[in-house]
């Protein structure tokens, strides 16, 4: 059956290191999404996403769409589908409003793995390091954009403590042969 690892959590906690390794390991790939966003040292066009701009992003028609900041994001089926050509298992990365969108269209083909770290603090620390603007931290790392896991997805989520990489890649192993049965 085709299935789709969902990962959400707050910026920083390593939703992208995750997908990337999956891929790397597992041959699992990405569904990319859309973004206004400006790209980030280190990021691909059309391998971290699909950057656009204010005028390309609103021609395009998406499955759902967010705006954080100033920044606009969306998601497509046909992405989807195009990864779901390629591999039964799939992952994307989305916020938790696009969590519930997700959930509710695809059911039981969805595992949801929220990503975390014991401490806020080492999410500023990443955040600087990896380049972010601090203003845009402290954005990122408050109020609706800091995706927390909401009390409704609490018995479903899947939570991964991401403090120590080498614990999350034991337990990202333990989870593919799991899905992959
Ligand atoms: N709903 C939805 N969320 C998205 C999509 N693409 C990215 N996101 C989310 O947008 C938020 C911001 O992403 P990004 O700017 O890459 O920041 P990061 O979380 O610090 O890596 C994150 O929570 C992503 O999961 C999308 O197509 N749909
Ligand atoms: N377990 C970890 N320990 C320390 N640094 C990490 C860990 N996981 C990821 N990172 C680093 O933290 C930063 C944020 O990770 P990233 O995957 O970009 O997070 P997200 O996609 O959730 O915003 C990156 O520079 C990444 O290399």
């Amino acid at each position: 059956m085709k299935k789709i690892i969902l990962i959400a959590g707050p910026s920083g906690t390593g939703k992208t290191t995750i997908s990337d390794y999956l891929t790397e390991k597992y041959n699992i790939p990405r569904v990319l999404t859309h973004t206004t966003r400006p790209m980030r040292l280190g990021e691909k066009q059309n391998v971290s996403y699909h950057f656009e701009t204010d005028e390309t992003f609103s021609k395009l028609h998406f499955f759902e769409h967010i705006r954080y900041g100033s920044y606009q994001y969306g998601s497509s089926r046909e992405a989807l589908n195009l990864a779901w050509k390629k591999s039964n298992l799939v992952s994307l990365i989305v916020d938790i409003k696009g969590v519930y969108t997700y959930v509710k269209q695809l059911g039981d083909k969805v595992y949801f793995l929220y990503v975390t770290t014991s401490t806020k603090d080492e999410l500023r620390e990443r955040l600087l390091k990896r380049g972010d603007d601090p203003a845009k931290i402290q954005e990122r790392l408050s109020g609706s954009e800091l995706n927390l896991l909401p009390a409704d997805l609490k018995n479903y989520a899947h939570v991964l403590v991401n403090d120590d990489l080498t614990q999350t890649k034991k337990a990202l192993d333990a989870l593919v042969a799991k899905l992959r049965g």
